[in-house]
This record gives structure tokens, C-alpha cells and sequence, in this order.
């Protein structure tokens, strides 16, 4: 059975059909891209995944429990992860004490506990830490690292909860190429070491076909192609959208890339 089933899934904001019923899969070990134009509707679904967004139709079974009509954290209780860019607020807090912190609202402490509680779970947070190779920067202020090393924490703290499925919007934006296939990579092993499965939108071409198992393409609400990578790369109505027809998407991926 597949980890993550939406069927016939819909959201419209006033005579807007942002998602316009679309359908698809996604196994436990498989990284799965949404992608598509400006406006194809990848943040709606990725928000109505996670419950930020009520669909107005359709189902999303995440091992066969609905989550239609769940609020945000209830998504979030059964195992339905998401990345955060580490908060300005807690810029300040140390890297191993983030992760401790995120391990505490997975056991559903609260807050307030977190000032006695300086040793709260550290030897998993330094666990989780070693995973994403930070465990030697876990005692420096997160606002001293490097913005590849921030993303590598905020991978760590999006594990604390150990999701079943991990949605990343845009997890490389505003990273170098060296960074991004890093970070990348690092997602692929964790995603086969925990048997978890990963959605994530992307606007790198590079990075979604190097990292990609599947991808699913929506242009204006519609899924128009799903397949892996060297099928859609080929698909004809997803050269169209992209590029216009007659043109090859390799070409126009380099020249895209270069801009
Ligand atoms: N809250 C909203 N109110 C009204 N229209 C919206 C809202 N959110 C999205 N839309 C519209 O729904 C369509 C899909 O938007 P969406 O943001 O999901 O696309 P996207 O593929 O994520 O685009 P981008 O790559 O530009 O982020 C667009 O036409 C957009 O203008």
C-alpha cells in the first residue's frame, strides 16, 4: 500500500481552480517533486498535504487515514513532517538546544518545562545532530553558521518528530550549487535509512532531476505528467508547458539555469 494516496484532490479560491482534481501516489523510501509553473498550484497541494489548507475536494490517505478536514498539528501527530526555517527567535539558542527543543514538542511537553530542562534529550538531539554531520557545531548559536549548515539542522529538527512523510518547499533556494547537492544527498540517505518519503517542490531543474525517484508536473491545476525523471524530461506536454512546443527541454533547462 502507498504511504501517501490523493485522489481527485480540489481547492478553489473564488472562480479559481488553483488544484483542479489531481491524483497521485507516494511510497515510504521514495523522494517525489512536485513541479510545475508559477501559479500550477504546487504550494496549494503541498498546504493542503499538510492541513493549511482545507481542499474542497478529495481525499489524502496517509496510510489510509484521511487527513482531509485534520487541523495542521493533528497532520503533524501522525507522522507528517515538514521543514521550517529556523525562526529568528531562536537564531540565538544554540544548535544542539534547537533540536532539543524540537524533540520536546514532539513528546508534547510544554514550553515552559524547556527552562529546567537544559539536558532534555540531548544525547538524542546529538544523535540526530550526528545524522545530519553537525554534531560538532551542536554548541554553536545557530546565528553564527554557515546557510547550508542552518539547513542541515533544520533537517535535524524536522526528524525529531521521525516523520513518515517529509514535505520541503524549496529546500535549496538560495543555495550554491556545491550546497545543494550536499544538502540533497544528505535527504536521499535519510530518506533510505528511515524508509521515509519525501514531497518537495523545486524550482532547480538540476536538483530535481539529480534527486528526484518520481516527479508529478501540474501546469494551471492539472497534473499533466508523472513518471520518473527520464520520462518526464521527454514527455511532450510537459515540454510544451515549460517551453513551448518544439523546443527540447534540455536546452531550455541550461539556458534556464544560467539565468
Ligand atoms: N490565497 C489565495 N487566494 C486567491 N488565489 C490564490 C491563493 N493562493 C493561490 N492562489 C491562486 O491559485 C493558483 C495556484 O497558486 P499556487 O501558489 O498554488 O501556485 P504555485 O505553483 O505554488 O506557484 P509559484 O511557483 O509561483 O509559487 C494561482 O492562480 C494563484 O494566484
Amino acid at each position: 500500500m502507498s504511504l501517501l494516496k490523493v485522489t481527485g484532490l480540489g481547492k478553489s479560491f473564488g472562480g479559481v481552480k488553483a488544484v483542479d482534481g489531481i491524483d497521485f501516489e507516494l511510497h515510504a523510501g521514495e523522494l517525489l517533486a512536485l513541479i510545475g509553473p508559477n501559479g500550477a498550484g504546487k504550494s496549494t497541494t503541498f498546504n493542503m498535504v499538510n492541513g493549511q489548507l482545507q481542499a474542497n475536494s478529495g481525499s489524502i490517505l496517509l496510510d489510509g487515514v484521511e487527513l482531509v478536514g485534520l487541523q495542521p498539528r493533528e497532520i503533524w501527530r501522525l507522522g507528517v513532517g515538514r521543514t521550517f526555517q529556523i525562526a529568528e527567535t531562536f537564531a540565538s539558542l544554540t544548535v544542539v538546544e534547537n533540536v532539543q527543543m524540537a524533540l520536546l514538542s514532539a513528546d508534547r511537553k510544554l514550553f515552559s518545562f524547556w527552562r529546567k530542562a537544559a539536558d532534555y534529550k540531548r544525547t538524542q538531539a546529538l544523535d540526530l545532530l550526528d545524522k545530519v554531520g553537525m554534531a560538532e557545531q551542536a554548541d554553536r548559536p545557530c546565528s553564527v553558521l554557515a546557510y547550508g549548515d542552518v539547513k542541515r539542522v533544520e533537517l535535524a529538527i524536522a526528524m525529531a518528530n521521525a516523520p513518515k512523510l517529509l514535505l520541503m518547499d524549496e529546500p535549496t533556494a538560495g543555495m550554491a550549487p556545491k550546497e545543494r547537492n550536499e544538502l540533497m544527498a544528505l535527504t536521499k540517505k535519510l530518506v533510505v535509512e528511515r524508509n521515509m518519503a519525501v514531497l518537495f517542490t523545486e524550482h532547480s531543474m538540476d536538483v530535481v532531476f539529480a534527486y528526484a525517484d518520481r516527479m508529478i508536473v501540474l501546469a494551471r491545476g492539472r497534473l499533466i505528467a508523472q513518471g520518473r525523471p527520464e520520462e518526464i524530461r521527454a514527455h511532450p506536454k510537459v515540454q510544451e508547458v515549460y517551453f513551448g512546443s518544439g523546443k527540447t527541454f534540455e536546452k531550455e533547462r541550461k539556458q534556464m539555469e544560467s539565468v
